[in-house]
């Protein structure tokens, strides 16, 4: 093993939503700033934009084999570059509802308070709308928590497909709005766009790096103005080690190139996504901690959520000619309808359905004929679609959890709240049999929904360290610190105590700025 010979102020592991901007966040404070991240520089390259390499073949996917509740390996949909999973991600960026901080009674049981108000995250969202180039209209979501400023850019607009579709949504009396994109588009000057509204948005990464993702816009920025900031790529942090008293992280062991490293700094901050980090936690088990890092309350791990997620496809008589289709949502079942007063979660579009994404999103028992179907008529087919994504929170269960055995990733997840979810896949199938779109009517028969998203989706992974102020039922306190180690923080979707009904970056990146803060007092000291 090689010990490095400087110590730094802060070490950041991982550079997703999280880490990535909480490098940004703290570069300016001219401390010693040392990001380690396992993957490399997702590479450009034209398969960044292939539906084939991308969704069939799965190229930017770990090809890490996990193990699932049936004890069977399964290869989880998630990836190791600078950025994260930001890279992919399809950048829906929205803030979580005022009651989504509270306690909220579910048809499937209780999503529990967070110990922070929606007050208290208010200025850090804003600051994250601004860091992730994020467009929206405030004002158009009937959900929507009070904002102190308006969105950085204007909505992303709708094209004449997408507006009729929206205007048929209207027409039976919901309140479909313009989705809060991150993404660098200029419509009053398409020549001056970096965003040319491609197709190959949602899952893919962006070629042309108009994405606002935590690669582009945090840590490039912040490694090209700030010296004080290392970023070492191929580093994969293995373990963590205390010194004598347990409370405190002494050494960051890290694989880089078939070498192990040793690092050390003031303030270790953990960032690897909320499954890797908890996992790095377990790993870190020594005599002072024998059930994992800062496990004394046996939470690590668990509490793991992902949403209840489904896609759904609906094929329409004329083609959908929109090349950039993912532009509507719709939150009028967010809290429910008359008849089902709890939550249902949120509808939004999905980006849009290529041929050779088809095989891959088709339901299970479905996907071998489809890939049977030759390919122009898969191009007919995709080209007549429109993409619906539903998501419903998912409540904290403890045995919903990842764990080490034998030094293997497992993940345990069972469904819960699904009553929930069933009845807004039934509530939009209806909306959209329903609508008058013009031309584009709706083939009867022709919404075929996906099963709900497998354990290998973990798109949308959060808890598995959650905070609070009880250090029996939580990991982290309020500041994100791990409550028996001093210098530890985990700073990514891990401290969620509950998952809300809203796709989970945009709190991410705001609790790391807020977080930031903090670490930047601390530092004064
Ligand atoms: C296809 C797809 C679409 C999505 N769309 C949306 C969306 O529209 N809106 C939304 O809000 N969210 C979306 N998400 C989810 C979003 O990407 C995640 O919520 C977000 O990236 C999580 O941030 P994080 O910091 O927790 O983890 P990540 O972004 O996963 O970052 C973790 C980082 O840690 C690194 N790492 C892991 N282990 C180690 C280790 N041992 N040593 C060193 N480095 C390590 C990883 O390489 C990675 O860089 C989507 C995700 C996917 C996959």
């Amino acid at each position: 093993m090689t010990t490095a010979d400087r110590h730094y102020d802060v070490i950041i592991i991982g550079t997703g939503a999280g880490g990535g901007t909480l490098a940004h966040e703290l570069a300016t404070t001219g401390k010693r700033i040392l990001v380690l991240e396992r993957g490399d520089f997702l590479p450009r390259e034209k398969a960044n934009w292939s539906a084939l390499e991308v969704y069939q073949k799965e190229r930017y996917h770990t090809d890490e084999q996990w193990i699932g509740n049936d004890g069977e390996p399964f290869r989880p949909q998630t990836g190791y570059r600078v950025g994260g999973n930001t890279k992919v991600y399809g950048a829906a960026l929205l803030r979580m509802r005022e009651r989504d901080f509270t306690e909220v009674v579910h048809k499937g049981g209780i999503s529990p308070a967070w110990e922070l108000s929606y007050q208290d995250f208010e200025p850090y969202y804003t600051r994250a709308e601004k860091l992730y180039d994020v467009h929206g209209q405030r004002g158009s979501d009937p959900t929507e928590p009070p904002a102190s400023d308006r969105y950085p850019y204007p909505p992303v607009s709708h094209e004449p497909d997408m507006q009729a579709i929206a205007d048929g949504i209207s027409k039976l009396g919901y309140y479909p709005f313009p989705l809060p994109l991150g993404l660098k588009l200029n419509e009053g000057n398409r020549l001056k766009s970096p965003c040319i509204r491609c197709d190959t948005f949602d899952g893919y990464p962006c070629l042309v790096e108009a994405k606002a993702d935590s690669d582009v816009n945090a840590i490039r920025p912040a490694r090209d103005r700030h010296e004080n900031l290392t970023l070492l790529t191929s580093a994969k942090v293995s373990r963590l080690i205390t010194g004598e008293s347990g409370r405190e992280v002494t050494g960051v062991e890290t694989e880089i190139y078939g070498e192990t490293y040793l690092f050390s700094a003031d303030i270790v901050v953990v960032a690897c996504g909320a499954i890797n980090s908890s996992v790095l936690l377990l790993r870190s088990a020594n005599d002072r901690h024998p059930n994992g890092l800062a496990n004394r309350s046996d939470q690590v791990g668990r509490n793991f959520m992902k949403h209840l997620a489904v896609a759904l496809v609906a094929l329409h008589l004329e083609p959908n000619r929109a090349g950039f289709q993912k532009t509507i949502a719709v939150n009028d079942f967010y809290w429910g309808e008359p008849d089902f007063p709890y939550p249902m979660g949120m509808v939004q579009n999905t980006g849009n359905v290529l041929a050779d994404m088809l095989p891959a999103e088709a339901p299970p028992l479905m996907a071998p004929l489809v890939k049977l179907i030759p390919h122009f008529e898969r191009e007919l087919i995709a080209e007549r679609s429109t993409g619906w994504w539903l998501q419903t929170e998912d409540l904290p269960d403890p045995d919903n959890r990842a764990r080490v055995i034998d030094g293997k990733v497992h993940l345990n997840y069972k469904l819960n709240n699904t009553e929930a979810s069933d009845r807004l896949i039934h509530r939009w199938t209806s909306v959209l049999k329903t609508i008058d779109r013009g031309a584009m009517h709706v083939i009867p028969f022709s919404i075929y929904p996906r099963n709900q998203m497998p354990v290998q989706a973990v798109a949308h992974q959060c808890g598995t360290c959650r905070f609070g102020s009880d250090p029996r039922t939580s990991v982290l306190d309020v500041n994100c610190r791990a409550h028996e180690v001093d210098n530890l923080y985990v700073v990514d979707g891990s401290f969620f105590p509950s998952n809300s009904g809203v796709n989970p970056t945009l709190t991410i990146m705001a609790n790391a700025i807020r977080v930031g803060d903090h670490l930047r007092e601390r530092l004064k000291a």
